[in-house]
């Protein structure tokens, strides 16, 4: 059973553009839950471009089912998660002008940094992955960081499914089986759509989570437009 968390960080990112409420970002995390999602993930940057810290704290108070925090572990973020306690951070290496994340974490070269950040968040009972590249040194090196889990950064994934490329996903399945043999948990993430993502689930072994956004909040859109239109027709008639 693979759970899915839905990624919120696009209804911040709408009802930011407004500066008011709408859409009300924990109305809809409550509503994703109860069509039974099960986990709500925020990825808080440190411009606050979409989830602000604020909304962290707020989240918390409604969020039932797993909440996972992703961000890079600065110590603004690192305060952050030790102070609303989610169920799981994902410790993600992005830049501050990163438009999205953009790479996994080199696990060598972080290794004592990594080490460092982890047992602190363990201590505080809070379950902690990191996002990689599907490559074998690197979870190697993850296993090494003392994470419970790893995030395998799906975005070339997505890419390449999306030209035909199915032989995309073989990296993925053997970092993945590599992962569990290491005794680490397997979530997942980036760019998962509707399009890939029961081929990606189909053949990448263990996979405990993914954390879907982009994509979800996208065909959201497109799958309610047709009901929403109608209704506007209905109400102008
Ligand atoms: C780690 C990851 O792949 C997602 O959290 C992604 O970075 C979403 O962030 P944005 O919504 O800011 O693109
Ligand atoms: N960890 C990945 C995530 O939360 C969502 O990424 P995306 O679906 O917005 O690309």
């Amino acid at each position: 059973m693979t759970k899915l968390s839905v990624n919120i960080n696009k209804i911040a990112t709408l009802r930011n553009s407004r500066g008011g409420n709408t859409p009300d970002l924990l109305k809809v995390a409550k509503d994703i839950q109860g069509f039974g999602a099960e986990g709500i993930t925020i990825h808080p940057r440190p411009d606050e471009r979409h989830i602000r810290y604020q909304d962290a704290y707020d989240l918390k108070a409604i969020v039932y089912t797993e909440f996972n925090i992703e961000g890079n572990p600065i110590p603004k973020f690192i305060d952050l998660v030790l102070s609303v306690k989610p169920t799981q951070v994902t410790l993600v290496p992005d830049a501050e002008d990163a438009i999205t994340s953009n790479a996994g974490w080199d696990t060598k070269k972080y290794k004592d940094f990594l080490v460092d950040v982890i047992a602190e968040f363990k201590r505080n009972d809070i379950r902690t992955s990191i996002f990689v590249d599907p490559v074998t040194k690197i979870i190697e090196g993850a296993a090494k960081t003392g994470a419970d889990r790893i995030e395998l950064y799906t975005e070339e994934f997505a890419s390449e499914y999306a030209k035909g490329n199915k032989d995309v996903v073989i990296p993925y399945a053997k970092c993945a089986q590599l992962a569990i043999d290491l005794k680490l948990g397997v979530n997942a993430g980036h760019d998962l759509s509707l399009d890939n993502i029961k081929f990606f689930k189909e053949n990448v072994p263990g996979l405990l989570e993914v954390s879907i956004g982009h994509a979800l909040i996208s065909e959201s859109i497109y799958l309610g437009l047709e009901n929403v239109i109608n209704m506007y027709l209905h109400r102008l008639k």
